[in-house]
């Protein structure tokens, strides 16, 4: 559906050239929802604004269900855009606007009759659950409510693209949860594309179906979210994982563990995340285990499970129940005290 071949983005400024985007390739299937995930600075936005051409690129190719944008003349590209739709972290709502007239204004900007905008709108407020806010302003609006309105009016023109950018990033968790599920229901009854820019791996692994990971400009890692999830390569991917899995065991743990004991933090992928790999381990081999943390998350209904051990034993032992734990495609990793 979307294809960004060799992307580059560059900003001219007195201080001299940044690099926005740097030799970017990605490709993004059609009804997928493909997340964008990145500290502040590492070219999120930008490589998001290339895919409408907001952001005209320095170079390379953004090609959108066939035809390659950056060829198009101004009326040809203003046609294709009707197909992109947009949302954004601070909704861009207009203020002086009801939420029905901030809907219709998509519609008008796309010529359509008053009669269909008198149509069309009331049913994409009925889609995003605001059928009886129409006259209402923004500012009687919860933060929620207004993306659900930005969301209505991103897909007046019936788009097959949706670009999120950061769409969740100025709500509380509970209404992050609503608003991510109203995309998801998006995504599925409508069958639109959606991409996602968020600095949240939690938001990717509750939504996207495949994910890549920006740095600096350049895209470090990129694949199927359970992958990227269980077999993280690049240093900064686990660190974002880290933080959504959540496993840094507590300081007071530290204190009463034994100085001659090992922590090991041992990653269950798939069936095995099922099964009683530990119990056969403490079997098979002559240490003792004591489970520090443990869960398992289901991503895209896949178990992924995550435990911190402690294991205790003669050293050969030790490297006995390690070894047996790999055998069974565990991911294996001593886990030192910060
Ligand atoms: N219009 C611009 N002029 C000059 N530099 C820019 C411009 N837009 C972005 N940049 C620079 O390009 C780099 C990437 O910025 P970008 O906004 O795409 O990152 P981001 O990952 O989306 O960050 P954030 O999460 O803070 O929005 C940064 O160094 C930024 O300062």
């Amino acid at each position: 559906m979307i294809e960004l071949k060799h992307l580059n983005k560059e900003y001219k400024t007195k201080k001299g050239t940044i690099y926005g985007v740097r030799d970017v390739n990605l490709s993004i299937r059609k009804g997928e929802i493909f997340g964008i995930v990145g500290y502040s600075g590492a070219g999120k936005s930008s490589l998001l604004r290339c895919i409408n051409l907001l952001e005209k690129p320095t170079s390379g190719e953004v090609i959108v269900d066939g035809v390659n944008l950056t060829t198009l003349s101004k009326p040809q590209l203003r046609n294709a855009r009707q197909k992109i739709g947009m949302i954004f972290q601070h909704f861009h709502l207009i203020s002086s606007k009801t939420v029905f007239d901030n809907v219709a204004f998509a519609l008008k900007a796309a010529e359509k009759s008053a009669e269909e905008i008198k149509k069309r709108v009331p049913e994409l407020l009925q889609l995003v659950g605001l059928a009886d806010k129409a006259d209402q302003y923004p500012a009687q609006l919860s933060g929620g409510q207004k993306q659900r309105v930005a969301i209505a009016r991103a897909l007046a023109n019936d788009p097959q693209v949706l670009l999120c950018d950061e769409p969740t990033s100025a709500l509380d968790p509970m209404t992050t949860k609503s608003i991510l599920a109203l995309l998801r229901d998006i995504n599925q009854s409508l069958g639109i594309t959606i991409v996602l820019i968020t600095h949240e791996m939690e938001v990717v692994k509750d939504l996207c179906d495949n994910v890549a990971i920006m740095q600096g400009g350049v895209v470090i890692e990129q694949g199927a979210v359970y992958d990227i999830f269980a077999n993280p390569v690049q240093p900064l991917t686990r660190e974002f994982i880290q933080h959504a899995l959540d496993f840094k065991l507590p300081d007071p743990l530290w204190d009463k563990l034994d100085s001659g004991s090992k922590v090991v933090k041992i990653l269950f992928r798939g069936h095995a995340a099922e099964q009683a790999i530990i119990n056969q381990m403490l079997k098979v081999t002559n240490v003792q285990g004591n489970i520090l943390h443990g869960k398992i998350e289901y991503i895209k209904d896949k178990p992924l499970g995550t435990f911190i051990m402690e294991v205790k034993g003669e050293q050969s032992e030790i490297d006995k129940a390690l070894q047996f734990l790999v055998d069974q495609s565990c991911g294996v990793e001593v886990v030192n005290r910060d």
